[in-house]
């Protein structure tokens, strides 16, 4: 039985739901929210309460720091959670969690920063035997353990752990270089600081421990999410097309399986429907009309299921 007892005094009983650790403040935290509104999850966060109730499923949503949330699902603790990639990762809870899907928000790189005066220093490999400051200490130790070829006991680069403002560690004497989060690169440039390496290339991903209870709820969530995410890429566009050049219209925009092909009142003429990637609509839009294409028009999804 799980032991949750340290989220609350007066705790709701959870024993028959699915409890779902989403992050309880920072970068990850609105989008969350945002995300578990467009799946259907309905729930009242009472002030200074880490658990919730879902009203409309059995789900306890947990509120937790995002660095713990990989842990807690390894250690079978929550059931579900959603997290960085990069504190995947770093808490070494890969054996234990399985990653459900990548959710698209959260987009940043761990990235090796090093300060800009100093010309000396261009790759990872300039700092073999020097001093490293991060949050990311086991995946730093990583890096600089392959780079160097040894195992991590035995590398000679120094890496020190501090637990926030990593970026302040050079300006203040205490590294030669820094291992930290980097998403517009504005804090870093404010540092003086500029990328030599990349680590990490993360996102929020939805995770579940291997042996999760409630494995149908799971399924089901991860179904909502991903309708929630295919919405997002896609945009319906409709269009006219005569009959003739509807091979070359569907070549243009295939759609996810097919385009739909209503007959128009008007004699040898189709109206179209497909699903068009957001990423590639204002080059298929020029496309189709180039195609004698008329009436394009284009539409934001709500929500998709395959
Ligand atoms: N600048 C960023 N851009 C995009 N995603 C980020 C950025 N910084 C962090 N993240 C993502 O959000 C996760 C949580 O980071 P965040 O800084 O919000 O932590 P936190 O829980 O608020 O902790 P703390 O405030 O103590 O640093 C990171 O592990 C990473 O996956
Ligand atoms: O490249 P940027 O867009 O400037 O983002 C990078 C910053 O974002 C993260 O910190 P955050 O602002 O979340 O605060 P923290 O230092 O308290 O973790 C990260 O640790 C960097 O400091």
């Amino acid at each position: 039985m799980t032991d949750i007892s340290y989220l609350g005094a007066s705790l709701p009983d959870t024993s028959d739901r699915m409890l779902f650790a989403v992050p309880k403040k920072g970068r990850l935290y609105d989008q969350c929210l945002g995300l578990l509104a467009n799946i259907g999850i309905e729930f009242n966060r009472k002030p200074r309460h880490d658990i919730a109730l879902v009203s409309n499923l059995p789900i306890a949503l947990v509120f937790l720091p995002a660095a713990d949330i990989a842990a807690y699902v390894a250690k079978g603790n929550v059931d579900l959670g959603i997290t960085g990639l990069d504190i995947i990762r770093e808490s070494q809870a890969d054996g234990d969690v399985a990653e459900l899907m990548r959710l698209g928000f959260g987009r940043c790189k761990l990235q090796v920063q090093a300060p800009q005066a100093d010309g000396s220093l261009r790759s990872s490999s300039d700092l073999v035997g020097k001093r490293i400051v991060t949050s990311f200490i086991n995946l730093t130790r990583e890096h600089f353990a392959k780079l160097e070829g040894v195992e991590v006991e035995q590398m000679s680069t120094q890496v020190r752990f501090v637990s926030g403002s990593v970026e302040a560690a050079c300006g203040l004497g205490l590294a030669d270089a820094i291992v930290d989060l980097v998403e517009s690169g504005d804090t870093m440039r404010a540092a003086g600081l500029h990328a030599i390496d990349t680590v990490l290339d993360t996102e929020s991903v939805l995770i579940t421990n291997k042996h999760a209870r409630f494995p149908e709820l799971a399924k089901t969530i991860k179904q909502r999410v991903e309708g929630i995410l295919t919405a997002r890429r896609y945009v319906l566009c409709q269009y006219n097309i005569a009959r003739d050049r509807l091979e070359t219209a569907c070549g243009i925009a295939p759609g996810r399986q097919a385009p739909t092909v209503t007959p128009l009142e008007q004699d040898g003429w189709v109206a179209v429907s497909v699903m068009v990637e957001k990423s590639r609509l204002a080059d298929s839009m020029d496309a189709l009309q180039e195609a004698g294409a008329t009436d394009i028009l284009v539409l934001q999804i709500a929500n998709a299921r395959a």
